[in-house]
């Protein structure tokens, strides 16, 4: 069923929401990011951020519906989003995901880099773990890296054939991450968990190099 209005309004406040909190923490340099809320299912059709915006600002020309096919469904001047085939591929992998957010930060590029050798970044132990919804005892998470492709087809059919619904997230080599969850709640938290598990693990690489180069024999 086709959304109402309503449905869109409510879906542009609240990317307007998350938006303006991830501007705070800098995770939009340069333009860079893109946000979706699925509004519809059958057909499928999301909200998803104009393509090339200042994403730490607010306009009334921030966003527009797409169809399942990455197409604008009203006559518009605004661009979708360069990278929402992307978004599409994870709504139609995962039918219960109801929002898809993606940036570029420093740590989630250092960690897609370190570990792009072993196409996926595995980290056990970590409280934050639970952030991604995984409560099990000592849980160890494996999110898939896949090459950045500059073709927008080929990078989504990478990140299709990788993504699972275990993991939320998939990181692109040298240029950020897509992380999802069954509303912009949950995308929130699981993009937050992601983050923090990223630069946990960047950082305690760094003090145990620095402790061992400064430990005496
Ligand atoms: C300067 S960022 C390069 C494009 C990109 O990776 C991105 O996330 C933003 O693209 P969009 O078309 O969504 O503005
Ligand atoms: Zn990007």
């Amino acid at each position: 069923m086709t959304a109402t209005l309503e449905q869109r309004l409510d879906a542009f406040r609240r990317l307007d929401d998350v938006k303006m909190t991830f501007a705070r923490r800098d995770w939009f340099p340069g333009t860079s990011g893109n946000l979706s809320i699925k509004i519809a299912d059958t057909p499928l059709q999301f909200a998803v951020t104009a393509s090339g915006k200042d994403k730490t600002k607010l306009s009334p020309e921030d966003y527009l519906i797409v169809d399942q096919d990455s197409r604008p469904v009203d006559a518009t001047a605004l661009k979708p989003s360069a990278e929402t085939l992307i978004h599409a591929v994870v709504y139609k992998k995962f039918a219960q995901a109801g929002a898809c957010f993606h940036v570029h930060t420093v740590w989630n590029n250092l960690i897609s880099e370190l570990y792009f050798g072993h196409r996926a970044f595995s980290i056990q132990g970590q409280e934050l773990i639970k952030g991604l919804g995984i409560w099990e005892e000592n849980a160890r998470i494996t999110i898939p890296i896949v090459e950045n492709y500059a073709d927008i087809p080929t990078l989504a059919i990478a990140i299709e054939k990788v993504i699972t619904p275990e993991v939320p997230g998939v990181l692109i080599r040298n240029h950020g991450i897509y992380a999802w969850g069954g509303n912009d709640f949950e995308a929130k938290r699981h993009l937050e968990a992601f983050e923090f598990l990223f630069e946990y693990h960047a950082r305690w690489l760094q003090l145990r190099q620095a402790a061992v180069s400064t430990t005496p024999n």
